[in-house]
């Protein structure tokens, strides 16, 4: 199956230097720099070396590769899908002056318009023509057309409109721009011709013909479009010595690739919400750059020494493009299903996410659809939520389906073993789920676990042994997701001397280093009240006739600490002794080990339930003793779950959620959208996302309270006046 997504290098030839001393006729080769920054390993295909980091693509062609070359291994495949009604996308990103326009043929160099030299849109029109032919049918019907539209500072021009002039178009979503059909490759030179000398194009330092505008020119062929997107080169401007307008294009030129690059983060994190709409060339690409597309990507690169920070940043953004999951392959079957039933409709929309359809009750009786026909065109496939496994129902199908097996294999173990073995290792991957967990249990003798959180699309986790979770330990740390999955598995009768509650609620609030758990052991069984958040809880685990002999212990509270912290603690956990080694040992060796547990772990759990927790290890205390504590044990849960209590942690929860929410803004809000924020004006909101672009997003609030942005008590006032509480 040909893969969804590639992405491709190209190396451009020594770039010819054009120099701009005030005499635009005026070009000169400057003397180039022998020393390359590109390097290729000679035992590794498709991969090249840049400042000593390995990056590895689906094809990587070097300097010198033939245009020819390139179409058959990186485009030509894209036909094929176009033919079978996809949409595809193929993009050119890179520095400017690295061959983006060549190598798509939207240039109009013309030394470069014989076959060796012309580009990818001209080879593929030959080659869609010579698909249908094969296929058939009149290839010289209007069932091929083409547009052609260039986004200049942030404005939509249709370059096929006027022969004279591009025209500005206004149309929502571009359906406006004008479509020209396309019988034989005369007909496409022309238009083609007349596309590219319209497009805005300035002499710069760096290329004497650079485009100042992003180019898509897109081939419809019957309901499935391929675009051919040529952007504009990204630059520094400072290289490029542009001032005035040509500054204006420069910023905008950015821009657009700025939201290109966070359009392609937010699908390759599998976020609900993708931010077509922050520019004009994401909202323009938004109806083929979505999961159900074919998605190629040529970075163009230079390996100059003087472009170094150029190609770096042109290689992080294939990168970016290369965790793209895209998933056009399982719209095949409904598009079969589609045809089979004839099915015709209305409305279609450009959104991969739809809203709920009817529910059943609302639909007409009799008529059961696989989903909601209304919404979709022959040819076009959008899939529901259900059908993506975003609903509930649809998650806990698929995890049912899933973990089947695991949880019939475990439960089985947990009732057939001699020793107590509920705590089986199991590993859980559930690939639907929002919180991911990873469990292997016990390792020496201590139950570990994971958690991650990644979005509707998870990754497989698995802690197979010891030292690789040592590796993965800092990331995974919620046990109390494992401990609810452990309850899953558990028969009927251990349940019952378990008092594990399956704290979803709980485990949902918890980021990954709000919460721990841990299992220790101790002696006597004690019921404490489920719903306490910081709670001593125990379970048999084995019995000899009347008397117990162990039991099992589960700690669990909240912590807040850096992962310093919590990479500390977690070493000191593995040094613990192993509990499994305390199975039918005597009392006081239990005992010791839990209560040496409890010391090392530094719980921050209150004094009197510490407490209790000690005294209910010595099985020789007294009655008056054990009510005394019994006593202190009551008051502090009372305390604990006094509605002032309550409150405090509903506030406290709140205000967390709010900074978390507020960082979550600086990170992705646009200059304009900062600046409606309280203290926060235009220049400030102008160097944050200025320092958010150079830096990454900001982790944490300390990271931003050290940025340059603020000025003076600036982010002091900043953080009173947004109500933060760090
Ligand atoms: N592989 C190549 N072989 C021959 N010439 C090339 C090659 N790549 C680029 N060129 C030439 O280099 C010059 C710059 O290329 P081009 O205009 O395609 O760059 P670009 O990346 O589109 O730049 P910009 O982003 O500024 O528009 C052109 O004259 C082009 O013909």
């Amino acid at each position: 199956m040909d893969p969804a997504v590639r992405v491709a290098v190209r190396e451009a030839p020594l770039r010819r230097h054009f120099q701009n001393n005030n005499n635009k006729n005026q070009t000169a080769t400057i003397a180039l720099n022998p020393q390359r920054t590109v390097h290729y390993p000679p035992d590794c295909n498709n991969a090249l070396v840049v400042d000593g980091t390995v990056y590895s693509f689906d094809h990587v062609f070097e300097r010198g590769v033939s245009q020819a070359k390139l179409y058959e291994e990186l485009i030509h495949p894209l036909i094929l899908k176009v033919l079978s009604g996809h949409n595809c996308t193929a993009l050119a990103y890179g520095q400017t002056g690295t061959g983006k326009s060549y190598s798509m043929g939207l240039s109009l160099d013309a030394e470069y318009l014989d076959d060796e030299h012309i580009g990818v849109v001209p080879r593929c029109l030959a080659d869609i023509f010579d698909g249908l032919a094969a296929s058939q049918e009149n290839a010289e019907s209007t069932d091929v057309s083409a547009s052609f539209i260039e986004i200049y500072n942030e404005n939509v021009y249709d370059l096929l409109a006027s022969a004279e002039a591009p025209v500005l178009i206004r149309v929502q979503k571009f359906s406006g721009s004008t479509r020209k059909p396309i019988r034989n490759q005369n007909e496409f030179r022309e238009l083609l011709i007349q596309g590219t000398a319209s497009r805005h194009v300035r002499s710069t330092n760096m290329n004497a013909n650079s485009s100042r505008s992003h180019a898509i020119f897109t081939i419809h062929v019957r309901n499935a479009r391929l675009n051919i997107v040529d952007l504009a080169g990204s630059e520094g401007l400072r290289r490029t010595g542009h001032e005035g307008v040509a500054r204006t294009e420069g910023v905008h030129i950015n821009q657009g690739l700025l939201c290109i690059n966070r359009v392609l983060l937010a699908m390759s994190a599998g976020n609900r919400v993708i931010p077509y709409r922050d520019s004009v060339l994401t909202t323009a690409l938004q109806e083929s750059l979505n999961c159900q597309s074919y998605f190629t990507l040529l970075a163009c690169i230079s390996s100059e020494p003087c472009d170094l920070s150029e190609t770096n940043s042109t290689l992080r953004f294939a990168k970016n493009a290369k965790q793209l999951k895209l998933t056009p392959q399982q719209n095949q079957l409904q598009m079969d299903l589609l045809r089979k039933n004839n099915m015709t409709a209305s409305k279609t929309t450009s959104t991969p996410i739809f809203k709920r359809p009817l529910s059943c009750s609302k639909r007409p009786l009799g008529i059961r659809t696989p989903f909601n026909t209304n919404l979709y065109t022959p040819g076009k496939i959008v899939r529901q939520r259900s059908d993506m496994g975003l609903t509930p129902r649809a998650k806990e199908r698929a995890r049912k389906l899933l973990h089947l097996d695991n949880v019939e294999a475990a439960a089985s173990a947990a009732t057939n073993a001699e020793q107590p073995s509920f705590l089986e290792p199991s590993a859980i991957f559930d690939p639907f789920a929002d919180v991911n967990v990873a469990c292997s249990t016990p390792m020496n003798g201590w139950t570990v676990g994971g958690l991650e959180r990644t979005g509707a699309e998870c990754s497989s986790i698995a802690v197979p042994s010891r030292e690789e979770f040592d590796n993965l330990k800092h990331q995974y740390l919620d046990l109390t997701v494992i401990l609810d999955k452990i309850y899953q598995v558990l028969t009927p009768q251990q349940r019952q001397h378990c008092a594990l509650p399956a704290t979803k609620a709980a485990t949902k609030a918890a980021t990954p280093n709000q919460m721990m758990s841990f299992i220790g052991r101790r002696e006597l069984s004690r019921e404490t009240p489920a719903e306490q958040p910081e709670r001593v809880e125990t379970s048999l685990l084995q019995t000899s006739g009347d008397s117990v002999i162990a039991e099992q212990t589960t700690v669990q509270f909240r912590v807040s600490r850096s992962p310093s912290e919590m990479a500390a603690e977690s070493a000191k956990q593995d040094s613990f002794q192993s509990p499994s080694s305390n199975i039918g040992a005597s009392a006081s060796v239990s005992e010791s080990a839990a209560a040496l547990n409890l010391q090392r772990t530094r719980l921050p759990l209150r004094r009197s339930t510490r407490l209790l927790s000690r005294t209910e290890f010595n099985p020789t205390e007294n009655l008056k003793d054990r009510r005394r504590s019994e006593r202190i044990s009551r008051k502090s849960i009372k305390k604990e779950t006094s509605p002032a209590n309550t409150q405090k942690v509903a506030s406290r929860q709140r205000l967390n959620k709010h900074s978390a929410d507020m960082l979550e803004l600086l990170n992705s809000g646009t200059a304009k959208q900062l600046q409606l924020l309280p203290t926060i004006g235009a220049k400030t909101a102008l160097a944050l996302v200025t320092q958010r672009n150079l830096m990454g997003s900001f982790e944490d609030w300390a990271q931003v309270e050290k940025l340059p942005a603020w000025r003076g008590s600036g982010f002091k006032r900043f953080k009173e006046a947004n109500c933060l509480v760090l």
